[in-house]
């Protein structure tokens, strides 16, 4: 199964989101797809051997859109998309203004006849039915051309859209005026008044593009986050080669290039240190506040800022690959995505085009049966038709969780789909790993003991032969040891490793020069038949003072252990206490030993803690949290960083993966904490209340007009009060509705992470 994200365009309201779905659904070979409104893109799910893009996509131009993969321009538009899209929005502020001056004067020429007063500053010409639909035509068929083209093309397929509601609406003022313009006499002679309405028709086209115009500016606003994003990436790169320093466009840089960075200036792409030390600013990236030190060996990440040093680094990714640009794909997608929340509005507008119009024809049934006033039918007839539009419906969660992700990934939180944004605020039970994920996971050699005493050559024989087998283990304890053995000045190419073997959760093995080498827990060496009490002394110290023991085998025989430390996260212990005050279980889960899980638990506060739990035990662990109680599962969230965590987050209502640990813990997760700060994860829990409640309101918004302003159009309270709903005003409210829906998800962007709870 393959997953493609392209971007739509064409798309006037829900109800045309709905038909591309069905368009793409309808392609033999497609297993799923999303069509997300707000984010004008779609998310499908297909079958690489039954489908091609090309089939997909001549599926939607059919359909009467069209569309552009994300995937060629992982950083955006491209020129030629720009330039088309800044024509079309020339074209429809023009239409606007136009449609505006016109209906000013239709406006003023009926006034007399709205008012029933003699205004006499109103050029009695304006009043004129002749005049007023030569003004009218064009603002009609002109200003209101696409409305007739969609609805057309939906008619094609027998479908109907909001654009067949303004169809409907204005055309039908539209033909009752011109029939009264000619026939003058026609109603009169049946003693009707034979007004016309041809202000109704020109204003209500004029303030749906006004709408439409002001809606397409503050949706532009939503993914105002990415487009920070992708603005941050600089445009030239000082690149040495030769020996040369030359200025480079960005797109000519290439992998392994060597590039120097002055201070104060943007590292353009991703690299390791060469040379050179520098504080530099990842904020922007990570949303971490502190500037992390840079010394040769470390990463730098493009877009980044250089603090007071200079160095030079050698590019190790360009282009798609470098981190930002990964981020910006993954963004683009969860803000395509469906957030559960939205099925509801999608349902509602399955139906909504058809229902409205069969309430609208029965209105005119009703009102000229009553009264025999076919004027006053049609003008109900039109006010319903025109207020029912329901494409704030649609409108209402995508704006939402295209701002809501946005703003996660300002603060260096990067949600993978607007599911697991919605879900984030129902954690009950939050887990957490330890090495890694807790603690920094960067541990240190702190203790070495061999059995042979401390004779140095034997000391340093033994750690060369760990330290080889070690240097082909991506685990952060296996860092730790050949760190200490490369401080000690041990070589480690002397020798080759083979027959490599790593048991996750309990160590790793090789052959190194003859010798079968083993390292690892206490639990692992004893089911390989290995005695470990000439050193059992030493462990019950060091795993009080929070230290990992791991062991060295040689051939069977048990040779030395070693401490290692690896110091908490400053931020953890505030983590998990804010996490205690929203109310969450908080549970340590780790692969390490009892002794040592419980020393660390206890300095930060957790109280129930789950050790020495092997990487395929964790999953089934998430799992028996989610079913504690048998009547009603909990939402459990897990947290980690390494290998063996990547099945318990994927078995979690909620994954979250620290950012500085494995690919694979990552790709496993549906939020990612870029810094590995887990204060982060109090701010993503807000941040999905934050949202939430604003899609409530927003829904709340969509719904409210339409079930107060169609009955309303409808007349239903003219037996009453006498009053009508003029259709001018129900196409200012229908524009409404979609802005208030808009602006209202615009005020999530001031959305600030509470840091004290
Ligand atoms: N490469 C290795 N070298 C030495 N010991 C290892 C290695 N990999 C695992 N171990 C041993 O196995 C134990 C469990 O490892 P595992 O990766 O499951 O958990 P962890 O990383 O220690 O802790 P956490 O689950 O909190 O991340 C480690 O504590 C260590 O003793
Ligand atoms: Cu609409
Ligand atoms: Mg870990």
């Amino acid at each position: 199964m393959d997953n493609l994200t392209l971007k739509l365009r064409g798309m006037s309201c829900a109800s045309c989101a709905n038909n591309v779905e069905q368009a793409i659904l309808s392609v033999p070979g497609v297993i799923d797809c999303n069509v997300n409104f707000g984010a004008e893109q779609a998310t499908i799910k297909y079958d690489r051997q039954r489908v091609n893009l090309e089939k997909i996509q001549t599926a939607i131009d059919a359909a009467g859109y069209s569309s552009y993969s994300l995937d060629d321009q992982s950083m955006g538009e491209d020129d030629a998309e720009k330039a088309s899209r800044l024509a079309e929005n020339r074209e429809l502020t023009l239409k606007v203004m136009v449609g505006g001056v016109i209906s000013i004067f239709l406006f003023l020429g009926s006034l007399p006849m709205m008012t029933g007063l003699n205004l006499p500053l109103i050029p009695g010409f304006l009043h004129h039915p002749w005049v007023q639909l030569v003004l009218t035509t064009p603002v009609e068929f002109w200003c209101g051309g696409s409305f007739f083209r969609n609805a057309w093309k939906s008619l094609k397929r027998r479908t109907a859209t909001m654009d067949t509601l303004i169809v409907l609406g204005t055309g039908a003022a539209y033909l009752y005026s011109v029939f009264v313009t000619i026939f003058p006499g026609f109603l009169r002679d049946k003693g009707l008044e034979g007004h016309v309405y041809y202000e109704v028709a020109a204003i209500v086209v004029t303030l749906i593009l006004l709408g439409r115009f002001l809606e397409s500016r503050a949706k532009g606003q939503t993914s105002a986050a990415i487009h920070k994003l992708m603005g941050l990436q600089p445009r030239n790169a000082r690149v040495i080669r030769g020996g040369v320093e030359m200025d480079v466009p960005i797109g000519e840089v290439e992998v392994n290039d060597l590039i120097l960075v002055r201070p104060g200036e943007k590292i353009p792409v991703d690299g390791e240190v060469i040379t050179g030390v520098s504080t530099v600013d990842e904020a922007m990236v990570t949303g971490e506040s502190l500037p992390v030190k840079k010394q040769p060996g470390d990463e730098v990440i493009g877009a980044t800022i250089n603090g007071a040093g200079a160095f030079e680094f050698r590019v190790t990714r360009v282009g798609k690959d470098t981190f930002l640009a990964q981020i910006v794909k993954l963004v683009q997608e969860a803000q395509g995505s469906k957030a559960p929340i939205q099925r509801l509005a999608d349902q509602v507008t399955g139906w909504f085009v058809p229902a409205v119009m069969a309430i609208a024809i029965a209105t005119f049934i009703i009102w000229f049966n009553f009264t025999g006033n076919f004027t006053l039918a049609t003008i109900t007839m039109v006010s319903v038709l025109i207020i029912a539009c329901p494409c704030a419906l649609g409108l209402a969660t995508p704006t939402s969780v295209m701002v809501g992700t946005g703003i996660g990934a300002e603060n260096g939180i990067l949600i993978k789909g607007a599911e697991s944004l919605e879900l984030a605020h129902k954690i009950q039970i939050i887990v957490l790993d330890k090495t890694g994920t807790l603690t920094l996971g960067k541990p240190t050699v702190t203790n070495f003991v061999t059995v042979n005493g401390t004779d140095a050559s034997n000391e340093l024989q033994l750690l060369q032969l760990a330290a080889t087998v070690e240097r082909n283990s991506e685990h952060p304890l296996a860092a730790a040891v050949v760190k200490y053995a490369q401080s000690q000045e041990v070589s480690l190419s002397e020798f080759a490793v083979t027959e490599f073997a790593s048991q996750t959760g309990s160590g790793v093995q090789g052959i190194v020069a003859e010798n079968l080498v083993q390292i690892g827990t206490q639990r692992w060496l004893a089911e390989l038949g290995i005695n470990t009490d000439t050193l059992q002394q030493y462990q019950q110290d060091w795993e009080a003072a929070s230290k990992t023991v791991i062991w060295i085998a040689v051939d069977g025989e048990l040779q030395g252990v070693m401490g290692i430390a690896d110091a908490l996260k400053p931020s953890s212990a505030a983590a998990v206490k804010a996490l205690q005050k929203l109310g969450l279980e908080v549970v340590m889960l780790t692969g390490d030993n009892h002794p040592t899980a419980q020393a660390i638990a206890q300095e930060i506060g957790i109280t129930q803690v789950f050790a020495e739990v092997r990487p395929d035990q964790k999953a089934a662990m998430i799992q028996s949290l989610q079913n504690a109680t048998a009547s009603k599962s909990k939402i459990v969230a897990m947290v980690g960083d390494g290998i063996n965590d990547a099945p318990a987050l994927a078995q979690a209502d909620v994954g979250i993966a620290i950012g500085t640990g494995t690919d694979i813990a990552i790709a496993a997760s549906d939020i990612t904490l870029i810094s590995g700060d887990l204060y982060a994860i109090v701010t993503a829990i807000q941040l999905s209340r934050a949202t939430i409640r604003n899609i409530q309101q927003n829904l709340f918004f969509a719904f409210i007009y339409n079930i107060i302003g169609i009955p309303i159009a409808a007349g239903i309270l003219y037996p009453i009060f006498g009053w009508l709903l003029n259709p001018i005003i129900a196409g200012a409210a229908m524009a409404l509705s979609s802005l208030s829906v808009v602006s209202n998800a615009l005020r999530l962007r001031n959305f600030q992470p509470k840091l004290t709870l």
